[in-house]
């Protein structure tokens, strides 16, 4: 699976623990950065890997600043993504199953690397469940981001 990853400045130590397990479990990712501990703005992390997922470039996007609520925020502010901020390995297959998310936010400052590894784990390999009742609660999503997106 192709995967789009990126952090802010709170979130690079554990994208560095995420992206070698991807690889190693044979996925292929783009690493939008950051690199370092200088401060960032995590909205422009946040849209290059969102934009690599709407525009086909990646199945997947995860994002990761200190609490994962700044990424959350502004990947769902872009149309086409579901984004779940997940700290649990429950929601990590419910959000899956359930919403189809298309990329998912982590917070460095909340979770250590080893859950944080076991919900990617379970995120990136759980299938959307296709349920009709589903399905119809993702299109009611899909009809409130169209009603409100400004077409130029
Ligand atoms: O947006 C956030 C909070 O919801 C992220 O966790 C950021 O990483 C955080 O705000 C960064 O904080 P800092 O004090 O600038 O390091």
């Amino acid at each position: 699976m192709k995967i789009a990853i990126g952090a802010d400045h709170a979130g690079y130590r554990l994208k560095d623990e995420i992206v070698p397990m991807l690889r190693e479990m044979g996925h292929e990712i783009e690493d939008f950065g950051c690199d370092c501990s200088q401060s960032v703005d995590y909205p422009d992390y946040a849209i290059p890997v969102c934009e690599a997922v709407t525009e086909g470039r990646a199945e997947r996007g995860i994002l990761i600043c200190g609490t994962g609520i700044g990424m959350s925020i502004a990947a769902n502010k872009m149309p086409g993504i579901r984004c779940a901020l997940v700290h649990d390995m429950f929601s990590a297959k419910a959000t899956r199953e359930h919403n189809d998310t298309n990329v998912l936010a982590m917070g460095e400052r909340v979770i250590g690397p080893g859950l944080a590894q076991e919900i990617v784990r379970i995120w990136i390999e759980t299938p959307f469940s296709n349920g009709e009742r589903h399905a119809g609660r993702i299109g009611k999503v899909k009809a409130l981001e169209e009603k409100y997106t400004i077409h130029p």
